[in-house]
């Protein structure tokens, strides 16, 4: 079910997730999505989806507008907004809206990269990748309608338990390997892979979040970085052009996350986070088993080339330990 679109379910299907508690009458405070009427003059809709000729034929994309959804509890609180469970009135299925303020956006000139995102996001259809049915804007705000992840944050379950056993870490390794390996096919690179942009569904399935980094893969330029270093190779904090092969890099620093309980390179300042990874200075505790520190001695590589490709991850000792029921034989 949850592969299906959220177009596929205007026809007024009911889904299991639906139970959740979303009430039709939540009240709406100040600043928050109020219910139907509060379009402005620009309100404007789109689903993303454009259902190919054969799939719905004399079906037009739905347009939707905050009155198709009935808003309840919020999920989570954003750098531009406030992200809450809801329900299409009409279809009943339960989705994540994300509530982005304009002023927010424009005020730190990321209007461009918020397209981008919807772009990429909306175009990718992955089980581990959290879908963008559509968006619509009103007058002060843009909303997007998300796939409902209903575990959470990966980050969350990584404090809860400090760091994650090896059948666990492998198959979320996996999940992300298919996931960025089906990116990369499209040419998208997702470029920053940590565990606050990891989601989890109610099966506890793991769900990439937040394209708000990537980019196509020809234009992989020299960026300006913001936020946390501890997750980017060599070659972008050093400043360089970069590829795929950088999503490579950053699958072996949330491994050994995941393994660890902390990235690899963390130190008390950038600086000593810059040395560390430029020099790949990798240390692994004697915990972990030879079969993950071999993984991560393959992932973790300096030259970009010389990392292990993602279709050769299945193939993995660690990786056929662990995750043999989600392997072909
Ligand atoms: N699809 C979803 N399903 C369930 N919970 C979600 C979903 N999307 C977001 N959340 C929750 O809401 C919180 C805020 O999400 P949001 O993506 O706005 O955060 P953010 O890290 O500031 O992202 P961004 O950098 O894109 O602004 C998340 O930390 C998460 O707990």
């Amino acid at each position: 079910m949850a592969s299906r679109t959220l177009a596929s379910h205007m026809s007024g299907l009911s889904i299991a997730a639906a139970k959740e508690n979303v009430s039709p009458n939540s009240k709406a405070r100040d600043g928050e999505p109020r219910a139907a009427g509060a379009e402005g003059k620009d309100a404007g809709a789109h689903d993303v989806k454009r259902a190919a000729p054969s799939e719905v034929p004399s079906q037009k994309p739905r347009v939707f507008s905050l009155g198709d959804f009935d808003i309840g509890k919020p999920l989570g609180r954003g750098k531009f907004g406030n992200v809450y469970l809801a329900r299409e009135k009409r279809s009943q299925y339960v989705v994540a809206l994300k509530v982005l303020f304009k002023s927010q956006l424009q005020k730190a000139g990321v209007e461009h990269q918020l397209r981008r995102e919807i772009e990429i996001q909306a175009h990718l259809r992955h089980p581990n990748i959290l879908r963008l049915h559509g968006y619509f804007y009103d007058a002060n705000r843009v909303y997007l309608i998300l796939e409902y992840a209903a575990k959470g944050e990966l980050y969350k379950e990584l404090q809860k338990c400090g760091r994650f056993d090896e059948k666990r870490s492998a198959r979320y390794v996996l999940q992300l390997t298919r996931a960025l390996r089906y990116c990369h096919t499209k040419h998208v690179i997702h470029r920053d892979i940590k565990p606050e942009n990891l989601l989890l569904d109610l099966k506890g399935e793991l769900k990439i979040a937040d394209f708000g980094w990537s980019v196509h893969a020809p234009h992989a330029r020299r960026t300006t970085l913001c936020g946390t270093m501890d997750y980017l190779p060599p070659e972008m904090i050093e400043g360089q052009d970069h590829d795929d092969l950088v999503d490579v890099w950053s699958l072996g620093v949330l491994m050994y996350e995941f393994l660890v309980g902390t990235p690899p390179f963390e130190a008390s300042g950038a600086h000593e986070t810059y040395r560390r990874i430029t020099k790949v200075d990798l240390r692994i505790p004697s915990f972990v088993s030879p079969e993950a520190t071999e993984l991560l001695r393959k992932l973790l590589v300096k030259d970009a080339k010389a990392r292990l490709s993602l279709e050769a991850m299945e193939q993995q000792p660690w990786i056929r330990k662990h995750c043999g029921s989600m392997l072909s034989q």
